[in-house]
């Protein structure tokens, strides 16, 4: 049976997306999915794994088939990771989606990645690396999201609050 997420979160790294999707499913009363977790639960290996044995481009592929998966099968609140919308077929899955762009400025950024060996991406002079992320992918979010809601100086109740607000959703 087919079913489509209630709410997909983009943006980058660190804005709280896995955060934010996990409360906005509790407030909901709807299942939580993600699709990093998909990818390391599918895979036995950790993101940054994946990354350092087989590549950016590898993992990619990986990501582009998981969000396909979670956008046609599940029902809930689903995040994405920060990087999914550089694929073109995926942002064309998303148009018919309704997408939140979870937003934040650099300094709040470096915050929350700070040194954050996960993120594999941001590992070696993060301020520098998002700005240059940011301006690569910005215009991208904002071309799949149906809302844009800033994070900057709220904490995760208070975001998800706003999804819900910008959405129109009632908690259950
Ligand atoms: N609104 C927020 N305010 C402060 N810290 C946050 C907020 N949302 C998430 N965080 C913290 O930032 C980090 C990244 O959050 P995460 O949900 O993993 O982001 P993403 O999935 O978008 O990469 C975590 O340490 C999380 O606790
Ligand atoms: O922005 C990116 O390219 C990435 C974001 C990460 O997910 P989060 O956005 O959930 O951190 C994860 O998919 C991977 O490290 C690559
Ligand atoms: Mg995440």
């Amino acid at each position: 049976m087919s079913a489509v997420p209630v709410v997909v979160l983009v943006g980058p790294m660190g804005v709280g997306k896995s955060t934010v999707g996990r409360l906005l499913a509790g407030r909901l009363g709807a299942a939580f999915r993600d699709t990093d977790d998909d990818i390391v639960a599918a895979q036995g290996r950790t993101i940054a794994e994946i990354f350092v044995d087989d590549g950016e481009d590898a993992f990619r592929a990986l990501e582009k088939r998981a969000v396909a998966e979670a956008v046609a099968g599940h029902a809930g609140v689903l995040a994405l990771g920060g990087g999914a919308v550089l694929d073109a077929d995926t942002r064309a899955l998303l148009t018919a989606q309704r997408v939140v762009y979870l937003s934040m400025d650099v300094e709040e950024a470096v915050r929350r990645t700070g040194l954050n060996a996960a993120r594999p991406l941001l590992a070696v002079n993060p301020r520098q690396q998002w700005r240059a992320l940011m301006e690569a992918r910005r215009h991208l979010y904002e071309e799949v999201a149906t809302a844009v809601v800033p994070t900057d100086g709220r904490g995760p109740e208070d975001v998800a609050r706003a999804v819900l607000d910008a959405l129109e959703l009632k908690e259950a």
